[in-house]
C-alpha cells in the first residue's frame, strides 16, 4: 500500500465527515456491536477526488494479481467496485446479502463463471462477516477467491480469526489506527475521548 495514499484517505474520510465519534450515544454496527466509532464510507462516491484517490489505491492493490472478475458487497462496496472494474477494464459483479426472493433469485448479479479469479470489494472491515459472506457464495460458485479488499478496517482480531477460518486473504487501504490520531491532530474529538475510543478498540481487540 502507497504510504501516501493511506495517509490522504485517511485524512479525506475526516474531512468529508465520514468518521463519526460520539462516545455518549454509541452506533449499532451491523453485528449487534455497540461503538463509539461509525465510518460512513458510502459517503466517499459524492466526492469524485475521494473516490478516485479509492479507486487508486485499490488499483494498486490488484494490477500485480492474476484477476478476471471485480466483485463488489452490497451496498456500499458496490460503487467502488464499479470505479474500480471500469479503470482496469475488467469485468464486474456484486453480490447481495442475501439470495433475492423473487425473480431469478440470484445472490451473485452479472456474470462470473466457475474457475475465474475473483478480487472482492467491500467498504468496511468490522468482523468481516458480509465480505467473508460474499467471498464465500463466489467460492460456492466455483470461483477463485484471489483476495478481499476494504477501504476500512477496525483491525479486530474477530475479524483476523474469521478471515484465517474461512480462508481468505484480506487487506484494507486504511486502518482504525490511522485515523484515531489524525481526528485528535485535527482537534475532531478530544485527548479524553480519543482515549476513551482507543481503550475501547483495544478491548475489543483483546475479547
Ligand atoms: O465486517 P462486518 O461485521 O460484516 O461489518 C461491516 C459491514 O457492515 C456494513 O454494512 P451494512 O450491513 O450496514 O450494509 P450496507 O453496506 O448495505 O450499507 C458495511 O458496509 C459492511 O458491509
Ligand atoms: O460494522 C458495521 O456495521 C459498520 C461499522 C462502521 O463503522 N461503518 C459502517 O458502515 N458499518
Amino acid at each position: 500500500m502507497v504510504i501516501i495514499l493511506r495517509q490522504t484517505i485517511a485524512q479525506r474520510l475526516i474531512d468529508i465527515n465520514a468518521l463519526k465519534v460520539n462516545v455518549q450515544e454509541p452506533f449499532t454496527w451491523s453485528s449487534g456491536i455497540q461503538s463509539p466509532v461509525y465510518c460512513d464510507n458510502r459517503l466517499t462516491m459524492s466526492y469524485p477526488d475521494v473516490r478516485q484517490t479509492i479507486a487508486k489505491a485499490f488499483v494498486n492493490e490488484i494490477k500485480g494479481l492474476d484477476v478476471d472478475v471485480i466483485a463488489g458487497c452490497a451496498t456500499a462496496g458496490i460503487p467502488h467496485a464499479a470505479f474500480v472494474s471500469d479503470q482496469l477494464n475488467l469485468p464486474m459483479v456484486y453480490v447481495r446479502s442475501k439470495a433475492k426472493g423473487h425473480g431469478l433469485k440470484n445472490m451473485i448479479e452479472g456474470k462470473v463463471d466457475q474457475s475465474e479469479r475473483v478480487v472482492v470489494i467491500e467498504d468496511l472491515i468490522s468482523t468481516g462477516t458480509s465480505a467473508i459472506k460474499a467471498a464465500e457464495a463466489l467460492r460456492e460458485q466455483g470461483c477463485h477467491v484471489v483476495k478481499v479488499l476494504s477501504i476500512f478496517s477496525y483491525g479486530l482480531n474477530e475479524a483476523e480469526d474469521n478471515f484465517k477460518e474461512a480462508g481468505f486473504e484480506y487487506e484494507s487501504l486504511v486502518t482504525f489506527d490511522d485515523v484515531a490520531s489524525l481526528l485528535t491532530t485535527n482537534g475532531n474529538i478530544t485527548e479524553k475521548e480519543r482515549e476513551q475510543v482507543l481503550n475501547w478498540r483495544d478491548d475489543l481487540v483483546l475479547s
